[in-house]
Parts: structure tokens; sequence; C-alpha cells
């Protein structure tokens, strides 16, 4: 963590929670988080898409420092596409961010590098900012390919976007082998990963953006290993799963660890 980067901490809900719990779980949030938690991290939640209008009720109404976004996003603006949820419509609701190429997303719904790239692309179209996910799954790791495969992911989510654009952008380090499993990667090997990503973006871009970019850990992060994580220079935050859907944990996490204020 750098003391220029504001940390993030994003609850990625997945497929859980429906648009009544969503109200229950955030007004618990908001309940617990106060000024001096948001004034130390910001702290995001990404509900299921049909959620997102009661979160918005829920901020708005109460005027809630808790930011939110969408877990995908299509690459179309509009029109005949049936099922999709373009970033016009996630703009209109107020999401700050939206997030993109999960590994859930790539395994399960195979989107590739260049369907990434795209929904990348849209994402500034609409004025949100993209959650970019990264990671190698097992065999990767255990062949010692951990930075060249994310950083080839980066390259390619980054074609055509334009320095201005990505210096707004949130990097996820998600190694696949560590969501979901309680297996949680060092913090050395979150650093590895989380510093070459920096590096790149220096290369491809300058070294003011590239420090100016928060790139976040992902994967079985929970109230007592999120201190270690978050102590690594270029890890600025982290994106949380499993651990998201228990207000009480969420709390301690969006803490850093930390005593409670
Ligand atoms: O995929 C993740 C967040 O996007 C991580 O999930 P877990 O925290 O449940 O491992």
């Amino acid at each position: 963590m750098s003391t220029a980067r504001k940390p993030l901490i994003a609850g990625n809900w997945k497929m859980n929670l429906n648009h009544l719990e969503a109200i229950a779980h955030t007004q618990k949030l908001a309940f617990a988080l106060g000024d001096k938690d948001f004034d130390r991290a910001d702290v995001a939640v990404l509900p299921p898409f049909t959620d997102l209008r009661s979160v918005q009720t829920l901020v708005d109404g109460d005027k809630l420092r808790i930011l939110y976004g969408a877990q995908d996003l299509s690459q179309h603006d509009g029109g005949a596409y049936t099922g999709e949820i373009s970033g016009a419509m996630l703009a209109k609701l107020g999401c700050t961010f939206a997030t993109i190429g999960h590994s859930e997303r790539r395994q399960y719904h195979h989107e590739d590098d260049d369907v990434v790239n795209v929904k990348v692309q849209a994402a500034y179209r609409h004025s949100l900012t993209p959650i970019l996910c990264v990671g190698e799954g097992l065999p990767v790791r255990q062949a010692g390919g951990q930075v060249a495969y994310s950083v080839a992911q980066l390259e390619g989510a980054l074609r055509k976007v334009t320095a201005e654009q990505v210096a707004s952008i949130v990097l996820a380090y998600e190694p696949v082998w560590a969501i979901g499993t309680g297996e949680v990667a060092t913090p050395d090997d979150a650093q590895e990963v989380c510093g070459a990503l920096r590096e790149r973006l220096a290369e491809l871009y300058d070294a003011d953006v590239a420090a100016g970019v928060r790139i976040l850990y992902g994967g079985s992060v929970k109230s007592d290993n999120i201190a270690g994580i978050m102590a690594q220079p270029d890890v600025d935050g982290a994106l949380v799963g499993g651990a998201s859907l228990d207000a009480g944990e969420f709390v301690k996490i969006c803490r850093l660890g930390e005593l409670s204020s």
C-alpha cells in the first residue's frame, strides 16, 4: 500500500443476495462503517444487476459513502442483444465501477482478451471505472508463469485504451487457484504480480500514470490475512468474494485488519 493511493475494498457478491437481501446487507454495512473508515479506504459493493436499483435508492436516500458497481457489462451500447446490460444503463443507475474479465466470466462464459478489451472500451464510453481482473490458474502458477500470464492479459485488455483513460482504471490480480478455495496467495505472491502489472503499465503508458493506478488483490481475502497483503507496496486493496457476504467480516476487511476506530 502506498500513501499516494487510497485503498479500495470492493465486495464482489457474485450471484448471491436478492434485492431485498441486498438492502438489508447494505444497511448493515452503512450502520457499521463510519466517516473514519471511509476516509481511510474507499468501500464498494458489486451486487448482481437485479440489486443495483435498490442499492442506488439506499445510497442516494441516506447519502451513504458506499460506492457500487456491476459485475459485468455488455460490450454493446444498446439494441437487439437479449439478456445484455449496457454501460449506459449502469451509468444511469449511478454505478461507479464495472467489473470486467473476472475469471468466472472468462471460464464459464468464454470471455477472451478480445471480449475483455471491448468491454473495457464500453465502460469508458459511459464513464464507468473498469475493475479489470487478471490472474493465472493453477497449472500456470505451478509452471512459474504467473507474471507473464497476468501481464499478457493486461496487455490484451488495454489495446486502444489511452493514457488518460487508463489513469482511472482499477486492476485486480486474482489468481484463479486462490478464488473461493481458502488458499490465499502469500503477500509476496500478491506483490510479485501486482508489482509486475504496475511496471508494465509504466512501460505501456508512463510512470506517473502507473503510479496512480490502484491494484487490488483478490482470492480468499479475510480479515485475518488482509493486513499482510495490504502491507505490500503495490497492493492497494482487495476484491473480496465470499467474505463480502458476511457484513461483520467485510467491515473488518474494510478496516484493513486494523483495530476498529
Ligand atoms: O473472485 C473473487 C472476488 O472477485 C474472490 O473470491 P473469494 O474471496 O471468495 O475467494
